[in-house]
């Protein structure tokens, strides 16, 4: 059986990760539109509802117009933008977040693909959460950096523009209240917001996302060890999460945003100090891989009944 794909938005940032991936797979046909058709609603409707599965690289409020535009109850729509991240009757696009999501992910229609930083963020503090380590009402704070395209065209054409980057490092989302806050709330399962702390790197691609802990100020002073454990269990097996072994971290003296390069890996890794009860939990990624196009491929992977890493960059 061929599937039949359509990708609204597909020579976006996140569009084209997408098509890279899907090309060259007979399984699927990609239905595409000329350029002068892209934007324009009757010919996306026809496309929208011609597909089995539409993926969307829009902003926002196009992805909800693009879901308006689907008239038949067939088609199947995995949503990249922040739109229906939180919304009721949507599932949350992301496979390892606990067990049975996977299992529910393949039977749902609506599927909202996770965004960039809370991937990071929920790979690090869900599994802590579920195994009863980290108390839900904890007071968590994540920051991280994230290369440019994270903005989408606007954001690389400002640094790539005639005047150049316009900082190396760039903390943003100062007024506490990212757009990513809603879902990293419901997903993680803790009670409050965790304080995000995110900026901008110079760099094109890659996502650095830490978490740190006082270990030994939490409700029974969870060690190191134990805090590592219940990442390794969580991703055991997994051919795109992996943990790095406590000895391999400790041989570490630095982690670099490149980590994984242009993959669709998520490498997490517990660095820690059983003497001092801290520990900085950090995941390196890619924000057009794991965080945007590599879920997105995953996903359609899980709603099409297709090998799951079927497509990606591991
Ligand atoms: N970049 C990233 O790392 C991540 C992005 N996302 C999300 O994915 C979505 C796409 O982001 P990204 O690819 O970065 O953004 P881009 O700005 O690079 O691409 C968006 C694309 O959508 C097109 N578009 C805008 N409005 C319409 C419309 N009404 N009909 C058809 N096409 C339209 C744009 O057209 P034109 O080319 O003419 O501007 C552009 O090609 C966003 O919601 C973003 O938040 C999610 C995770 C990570
Ligand atoms: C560097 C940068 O600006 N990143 C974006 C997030 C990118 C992402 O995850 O995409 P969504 O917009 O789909 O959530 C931001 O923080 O708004």
């Amino acid at each position: 059986m061929t599937h039949q794909i359509f990708i609204d938005g597909g020579v976006g940032t996140t569009g084209l990760e997408i098509g890279e991936r899907l090309a060259g797979r007979p399984e699927l046909s990609l239905i595409t539109l000329d350029e002068d058709k892209r934007k324009d609603a009757a010919a996306r409707r026809d496309a929208l509802n011609a597909a089995d599965i539409v993926i969307l690289c829009l902003p926002d409020d196009a992805a909800r117009e693009a879901v308006a535009l689907i008239d038949n109850e067939r088609t199947r729509v995995i949503d990249a933008s922040t739109a229906h991240r939180v919304a009721d009757g949507w599932t949350y696009g992301f496979a390892e977040l606990e067990p049975g999501h996977r299992e529910k992910l393949a039977d749902s229609r609506f599927v909202a693909n996770p965004g960039c930083w809370p991937t990071g963020f929920l790979a690090l503090v869900r599994p802590l959460v579920l195994a009863g380590l980290l108390p839900a009402d904890w007071p968590v704070t994540v920051s991280g950096a994230s290369g440019y395209s994270g903005g989408g065209k606007s954001m690389i054409a400002e640094y790539e523009g005639p005047e150049g980057a316009p900082s190396a490092f760039r903390p943003y989302g100062l007024g506490l209240a990212h757009k990513h806050g809603p879902e990293m709330l419901r997903y993680s399962g803790l009670q409050h917001a965790p304080l995000f702390a995110p900026a901008v790197a110079d760099a094109y691609r890659g996502m650095i996302v830490e978490v740190p802990l006082q270990l030994r100020a939490m409700p029974g002073a969870p060690s190191v060890v134990a805090v590592h454990g219940a990442l390794a269990a969580a991703y055991a097996g997994s051919p795109i999460v992996s943990v790095a072994s406590l000895e391999e971290s400790a041989a570490m003296t630095q982690v670099r945003l490149e980590h994984v390069g242009a993959t669709d890996r998520l490498a997490l890794f517990v660095f820690g100090n059983e003497a001092t009860g801290q520990a900085r939990l950090v995941a390196a990624l890619d924000n057009l891989g794991k965080g945007a196009a590599g879920a997105a491929v995953q996903n359609l992977n899980i709603l099409a009944g297709l090998p799951e890493t079927a497509g990606l960059r591991l």
